[in-house]
């Protein structure tokens, strides 16, 4: 895992505080790493379109070190403002590095408008640029933050983001995904690791995912727990868990309801007295008492993974106050919900999603339980602490691939993992799958789902 920063200023201020760097010494690396990813490809000509700030001298900085290695054209729309773009400039001047008075074609653009600096929505006329470079047949690379991300609708569609530093939470908003392209960071000057300092968000990498594995052979199924899925109006759902915890390790499953189950899940009428995990709340509807529903997931020993339904019952508030290992695995609106019923408040859908990191982390700190926040970026968040899975694909995007989740995490918790291990391995699970599924994207089922995910592997 790697941390994500709101902003790293004062991680450029302790870089060059402790390791003695300067301003221009960490710009020199960024312009550097810019070159790197403008030639990663062959191409004859560069145009780069530089702001008015330190993005621009980003950009200019870039232009020199091309010099001479390519056709550079430089575009500076609003003119040159901050010191380090003016010495930047001037230096590029010197070299003769060609100005240009508007969009020219070339094999590769970089915006370098704005980066970290940029607050306010763009103005009209940075509208049309921005959108004038997104139509233009080109490789396209972002400094730092793609223009416009954040601020509004109109975004620079990078092919490649190069991130000054250290990653940036910008980047991985919900909307994010579509315009940043690949993300490469930067160092600058200094090895990452010693740029960073520990923060209380991390986006997960494929290293962090620990699949269940079965070592010694000496062994038999009460070894690795018993799900009980609690089965409702919409019984696929809870079938599909079912099989989705059955598949990632329990060794046994069972289902509470009526329905016609495949032979290696068993039904029942009630909890299984060695249950170590419930999976509730998938296609639940009213097809139980609340009283039922509180013996099995509130009164009972068992570790729980609360999804759906469950998120919005009175039930989710003595949960979330609960002791023993408890998941909330909620979608967007079925975390509206929750936050409501535990008392944090209520808030619609569109500021929980631009909001998605402050509130998971506001849950978090009120209970012992671990969130599952779905959405693009899924968040797992645990004690003031919150990870992003940057994984998964719009394959996903169908009834039933949390389902397929919250059955998944159920497993994890009846073999014996934490929960906040579980959720974070079954979350990166779950994405890694959808991105390995060599089908057409829009042909994912939840099955082929499941059958991706047990032919992962560990990194
Ligand atoms: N610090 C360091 O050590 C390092 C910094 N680095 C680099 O510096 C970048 C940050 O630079 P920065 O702080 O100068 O901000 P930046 O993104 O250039 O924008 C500010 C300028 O843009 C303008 N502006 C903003 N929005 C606007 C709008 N909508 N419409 C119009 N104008 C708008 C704003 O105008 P003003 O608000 O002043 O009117 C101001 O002039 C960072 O992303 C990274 O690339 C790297 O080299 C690594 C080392
Ligand atoms: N575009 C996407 N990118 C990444 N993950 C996605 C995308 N669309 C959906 N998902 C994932 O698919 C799952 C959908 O869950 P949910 O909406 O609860 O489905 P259901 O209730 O129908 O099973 C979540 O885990 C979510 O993170
Ligand atoms: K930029």
């Amino acid at each position: 895992m790697h941390p994500l920063y709101k902003q790293v200023e004062t991680l450029d201020k302790r870089c060059c505080e402790v390791f003695g760097l300067s301003e221009e010494i960490l710009m020199e690396h960024a312009a550097l790493a810019l070159c790197k990813a403008v030639l990663e490809k062959p191409l004859i000509s560069v145009l780069i379109v530089c702001g008015p700030g330190n993005n621009g001298a980003d950009g200019l900085a870039c232009a020199r070190l091309l010099c001479g290695v390519c056709e550079v054209k430089v575009l500076l729309p609003l003119g040159v403002k901050s010191p380090l773009a003016t010495l930047q400039y001037a230096r590029a001047i010197a070299l003769h590095v060609k100005i240009v008075k508007a969009v020219e074609k070339a094999d590769a653009v970089v915006d370098a408008l704005f980066g970290s600096g940029q607050t306010r929505p763009l103005e009209a006329p940075m509208v049309a640029l921005i959108e004038t470079l997104n139509a233009q047949d080109a490789r396209k690379i972002a400094c730092d933050i793609p223009t416009g991300l954040g601020t509004g609708t109109t975004v620079f569609q990078a092919d490649v983001t190069v991130v000054m530093g250290a990653l940036k939470e910008v980047l991985f908003l919900e909307n994010a995904k579509s315009v940043v392209g690949k993300i490469e960071v930067a160092e600058l000057g200094v090895p990452r690791c010693m740029y960073e300092v520990p923060s209380q968000t991390q986006v997960l990498s494929v290293q962090d995912m620990r699949l269940p594995h079965r070592a010694n052979p000496v062994s038999h199924k009460g070894d690795f727990g018993h799900v009980l899925v609690v089965g409702g109006e919409k019984e696929g759902a809870g079938i599909l868990a079912a099989m989705a915890a059955f598949s990632f390790g329990a060794g046994l499953v069972s289902y509470l309801g009526e329905a016609f189950l495949p032979p290696h899940l068993m039904k029942t009428a009630s909890l299984p007295p060695k249950t170590t995990a419930v999976v509730a709340g998938m296609g639940l509807g009213n097809t139980h008492k609340e009283t039922t529903l509180k013996a099995l997931l509130v009164e009972s020993a068992c570790a729980v993974v609360a999804d759906a339904d469950v998120c919005d019952m009175p039930l989710a508030q003595m949960l979330y106050a609960h002791e023993k290992p408890v998941v909330f695995t909620p979608h967007p609106k079925e975390f509206c919900a929750l936050m409501k019923r535990v008392g944090l408040g209520e808030v619609d859908v569109e500021t929980v999603q631009a909001n998605r990191l402050a509130l998971a982390r506001q849950f978090s700190l009120g209970s012992k339980s671990v969130l599952v926040f779905k959405g693009v970026h899924t968040l797992v968040a645990h004690k003031g602490e919150v990870y992003l899975c940057p994984f998964g694909s719009p394959a996903l995007s169908k009834g039933g691939s949390g389902d397929v989740l919250a059955g998944m995490i159920g497993a994890l918790l009846a073999q014996g993992y934490a929960p906040k291990e579980a959720a974070i391995t079954a979350v990166l699970a779950h994405a890694l799958a959808a991105e390995a599924y060599e089908g057409n994207t829009y042909a994912l089922t939840p099955e082929r789902l499941i059958e991706g995910v047990a032919c992962l592997k560990n990194a």
